[in-house]
């Protein structure tokens, strides 16, 4: 699935936490979104995954303006791009396999919804992506017994339930120690590179960013001021992009 994002703005009363933010990403692309804190990182990702309306610009997902859609056609689209989170973001007293089977609800009737009722072919394709990220033995633990990197495991195999064109990465190992962050980082590239899932992330951890993205998008005051490949970005820029921007509240925390 190929993302163009044009000339997206966004004002919060007086604040541009977009200016005019504009860049595409391609299929198959792992691209990290870096800068200091008050960047716009956070408001970007918002908007992406539809929690936040623009207040100006257009969003296409495979040459489709995403604001047009309504209703049905909005819904599936939206789908279409998965989400995990710093906090995970799952239902703490259900099972893992009850949380990654939730990201089918979209598809099931209201009844079946409600009852729980996904059938042996989610209920196997659940399994499978709990495998797949490690954690079938887990499969009917709730995710409350479970340590921080096996929740984002499972978040993981959520997200992977709704086959996203895709993921995107809000702060994932942010709430991680740094040997279990690289593990998910580990993770994270693994699925990109054997199932294809474009993955967009946002984080704080420079180094991580460099080391596992093939492309950096550096935003400061809501406006990209680096656009390259990892290996393209260079102290004098990381310098630019870091320090004595207007909405930065604290520095890098490389
Ligand atoms: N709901 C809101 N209301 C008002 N201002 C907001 C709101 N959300 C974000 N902002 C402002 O928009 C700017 C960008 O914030 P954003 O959270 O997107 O930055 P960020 O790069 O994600 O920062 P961090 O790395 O600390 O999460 C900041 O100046 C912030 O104060």
């Amino acid at each position: 699935m190929n993302l163009q994002i044009q000339h997206v703005k966004k004002e919060f009363n007086h604040t541009m936490a977009l200016a005019d933010v504009t860049f595409a990403v391609s299929q198959g692309e792992f691209v990290s979104v870096i800068g200091p804190s008050g960047a716009g990182k956070t408001t970007l990702f918002r908007i992406l995954n539809g929690m936040l309306p623009c207040t100006s610009g257009q969003i296409l997902l495979d040459g489709i303006p995403f604001q047009s859609l309504h209703g049905r056609q909005k819904r599936r689209l939206q789908t279409s791009i998965a989400t995990i989170y710093q906090d995970f973001c799952l239902v703490e007293n259900s099972t893992c396999l009850e949380n990654v089977l939730t990201a089918s609800l979209p598809d099931l009737g209201f009844f079946s919804g409600v009852l729980g009722l996904y059938g042996k072919n989610r209920e196997a394709e659940a399994l499978q992506l709990l495998d797949r990220v490690g954690l079938l033995d887990k499969a009917e633990e709730p995710v409350k017994n479970l340590s921080g990197g096996q929740k984002q495991r499972a978040a993981i195999a959520r997200a992977l339930m709704r086959h996203p064109g895709i993921l995107l990465a809000d702060e994932p190992v942010a709430s991680l120690d740094p040997v279990t962050g690289r593990q998910i980082l580990e993770l994270l590239r693994s699925i990109h590179e054997t199932e294809g899932v474009t993955i967009l992330m946002n984080s704080h951890n420079l180094e991580f960013s460099r080391e596992f993205s093939q492309r950096l998008i550096g935003l400061r005051d809501g406006k990209i001021v680096f656009d390259g490949k990892t290996a393209e970005l260079t102290e004098e820029i990381t310098e630019q992009i870091y320090t004595n921007s207007e909405n930065t509240v604290r520095k890098n925390e490389v």
